[in-house]
């Protein structure tokens, strides 16, 4: 969908409250989860995000029906599944719908998904999903651009995970929940995205065990039930308004938080100089009067800090005097930011996945978002410049952020996008 550019203006203190939507990536899994009760489940902290449309476009063509009962409410119910296949059209639209294949695998015991689209930095393999479904028992081909996994048992057995994988985690979940034997999951993925499904998924009757940790206990069950559940807040979000923050050297207070979930983007924004005050489910970040300090970072899996803040954090560093060292190993094409920071006037080296970050103050210019996160480090960028940024792109920032002009001006700033209408649209 192509939309109009946001129009930002900045160079001035901003200030006041927001409240973080609920987490888009642990949204979208939990969705994906209902897939598996033949019983309605309700959802509460669902943002109304493009991507949470798109998944609700995917889960009804395999059999969903939703019923939106609250501004961030929903009722998703699948008495079966009508469809097993999903088609290219759909899944290139997201990657977070690859983990569809999981779903669908495990309660209908065969699934045939496109190979997933998402945030185009670079590769994004999912070798490790492939190798845990058939280490655990199932069938998966790939061709024409599609991946068809079928089981004739439950899944059971061990998977050792390469690398630790979210999406991965996820998929090999998601399958093994149904059935009558024992999955154990090694070096899995510790995610606040996938403590929240497999909280989910417990809260409907599933066994699983090690939440949190890296080995995870899967005893498969017959059937899952309905139930009400609320999905966790978006640290990556509050990471973002918390180097907004920082960036126009503010005070925000940020509400609907999990601060133990923000530990790393707070101890870095610590290390540079920003007072956090935090109560566990809200938090003060205070930048006024602040001379900030050049840090260098580098991205890990959780609790490390997240690769979908890295964008926003070096656009935050380009405006901080002295030499910031920004290194992304997890995503080591993440990079799309760089050029349009450049046209801000920012001074960034780029060698493999090293940025070398010379701070100094930026200048407005139009630019363009080419994947989410970038959009993001766009507007904060822009917001510490005085003149006018026009940031086109838009339909990246509508992925992630829900109302976000809105919730800019609700801060202070001059931010105008026609906007999108989404709920509207897509109910
Ligand atoms: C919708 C969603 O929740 N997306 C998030 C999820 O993506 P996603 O789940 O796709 O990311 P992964 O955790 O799987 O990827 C982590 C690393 O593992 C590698 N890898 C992954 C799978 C695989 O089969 N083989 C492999 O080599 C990736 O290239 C990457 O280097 O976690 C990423 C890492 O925190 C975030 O940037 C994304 O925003
Ligand atoms: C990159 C992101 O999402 P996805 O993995 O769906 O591209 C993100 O949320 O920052």
């Amino acid at each position: 969908m192509q939309l109009t550019p946001l129009h930002i203006q900045g160079g001035r203190e901003l200030g006041g409250e927001i409240a973080i939507q609920h987490s888009k990536n642990a949204a979208l899994p939990i969705i994906v989860a209902s897939l598996l009760s033949s019983e309605p489940v309700t959802l509460h902290g669902i943002p109304r995000l493009s991507d949470v449309y798109t998944i609700l476009e995917i889960v009804h063509h395999i059999g969903a029906r939703h019923t939106w009962t609250g501004p961030n409410s929903l009722t998703l119910h699948t008495p079966e599944i009508l469809n097993t296949e999903t088609p290219y059209a759909l899944v290139s639209k997201m990657r977070a719908s690859f983990i569809v294949l999981g779903a669908v695998l495990g309660r209908a015991k065969e699934a045939t998904v496109s190979m997933p689209g998402g945030c185009a930095w670079g590769p994004r393999p999912v070798d490790q999903h492939v190798k845990a479904f058939r280490a655990l028992g199932a069938e998966v081909s790939e061709e024409n651009g599609n991946f068809a996994a079928q089981r004739s048992g439950s899944l059971s057995g061990k998977f050792i995970f390469e690398l630790l994988t979210v999406g991965g985690t996820h998929n090999a979940i998601l399958a093994s929940v149904l059935g009558d034997s024992v999955v154990t999951l090694e070096n899995a993925s510790i995610d606040t995205d996938v403590v929240d499904l497999i909280e989910f998924l417990n809260s409907l009757g599933a066994k699983i065990e090690g939440a949190g940790t890296n080995t995870l206990t899967i005893t498969g069950v017959s059937a899952l039930h309905g139930g009400e559940y609320t999905v966790i807040p978006d640290r990556i979000e509050a990471a973002t308004f918390m180097i907004l923050a920082a960036a126009t050297r503010s005070r925000f207070k940020l509400t609907n938080v999990r601060t133990d979930h923000l530990t790393a983007v707070t101890a870095k924004l610590q290390e540079m100089g920003v007072d956090i005050l935090e109560d566990g489910s809200s938090m003060i970040v205070d930048a006024r009067n602040r001379e900030m300090k050049p840090v260098n970072v580098t991205t890990q899996s959780y609790p490390g800090f997240p690769t979908d803040v890295q964008p926003q954090m070096s656009a935050l560093l380009a405006t901080v005097t002295g030499t910031s060292v920004v290194q992304d190993p997890v995503y080591p094409d993440r990079l799309t930011h760089v050029a349009e920071l450049h046209r801000m006037g920012a001074n960034i080296t780029v060698s493999g996945y090293t940025q070398v970050i010379q701070g100094a103050p930026l200048h407005s210019a139009p630019v363009k978002a080419a994947d989410l996160r970038a959009g993001a480090a766009l507007f904060i960028a822009g917001l510490t410049t005085e003149g006018e940024t026009v940031i086109d792109g838009v339909q990246y920032l509508n992925r992630g952020y829900e109302r976000l002009s809105e919730r800019l001006r609700g801060l202070g700033a001059t931010a105008f996008q026609p906007e999108p209408a989404l709920a509207a649209a897509m109910d």
